[in-house]
């Protein structure tokens, strides 16, 4: 179990996340939703450790996440930026296999397992053949996206910490991404995700946290959370609520 006691942490002392407390409970997606600038990213970043915490802890299994070794962390979260460098010379399958690192031992060659979760990894984010050998910066938005995803998931970690993984990839592809968190949510994984997409959000995840002003402004089920006032106060849009027949989830209707 991974919690947040009362967390604040920014840049250069100056916090943009303010006393956010929080647990996430394992075979969950939650989804971290609010404006531009509320946090959302540096909430996810300090998560993961990329940032430090300026006060407040973060807890792992009952103990500081800062006491993990880099190995260890890197078995507990995979985490997928926003915005992710383009390393020159290396093709598709040697970036996916990277994500293999933290579960090598050193210098040691990949296993017939690691193969074979690494050809499973690229397979759900659909890189073929066609894909795999080519240089990362030869490709597009989306299929980079997919390619960075893939690592992500071929490190196998038990929370996975996604920073709008859905924006570039089309339509297709961020349903295909949706029911890959599903099945690994199944699978006992924790996924904590940034969405713009309130109506995918409601559709596919267990939890929604929305930002707002620094602040964690409400948590809950979709049922719970996504109100018209909630809209109003958040995102500062007049919007009523319908339900997805299908999934019989809220669905936010546009003014
Ligand atoms: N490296 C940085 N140095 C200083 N301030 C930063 C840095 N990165 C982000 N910020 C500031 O921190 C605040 C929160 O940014 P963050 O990226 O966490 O927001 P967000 O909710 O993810 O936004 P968006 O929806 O636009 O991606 C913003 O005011 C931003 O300007």
């Amino acid at each position: 179990m991974l919690s947040l006691e009362n967390v604040s942490a920014g840049y250069k002392d100056t916090p943009v996340i303010s006393h956010i407390s929080a647990e996430f409970t394992p075979g969950k997606i939650y989804a971290l939703l609010g404006p531009n600038g509320c946090g959302k990213s540096t909430l996810l970043r300090t998560i993961a450790q990329l940032q430090p915490v300026i006060s407040g802890q973060i807890n792992y299994q009952g103990q500081s996440i800062s006491r993990l070794t880099n190995r260890h962390r890197a078995k507990v979260f995979a985490m997928l930026s926003q915005q992710n460098p383009i390393p020159e010379g290396i093709n598709v399958r040697q970036l996916v296999e990277f994500g293999r690192t933290p579960h090598q031992r050193f210098f040691a060659k990949l296993t017939a397992t690691d193969q074979h979760i690494i050809e499973q990894s690229m397979q759900w984010c659909e890189l073929d053949e066609t894909l795999i050998h080519k240089p990362l910066s030869d490709l597009s938005g989306g299929q980079r996206q997919r390619a960075w995803l893939a690592m992500a998931l071929a490190q196998q970690s038990q929370y996975l910490l996604l920073d709008e993984p859905t924006t570039y990839l089309d339509l297709k592809h961020q349903i295909k991404l949706m029911n890959i968190l599903n099945t690994l949510k199944e699978k006992g994984k924790t996924i904590i995700c940034v969405l713009h997409d309130l109506n995918q959000a409601s559709h596919y995840c267990d939890e929604l946290m929305i930002l707002n002003n620094a602040q964690l402004y409400t948590q809950g089920p979709p049922d719970k959370v996504m109100t018209s006032q909630m809209l109003e106060n958040v995102f500062e849009i007049k919007a009523t609520i319908s339900r997805n027949e299908q999934s019989n989830t809220p669905m936010v209707i546009l003014p």
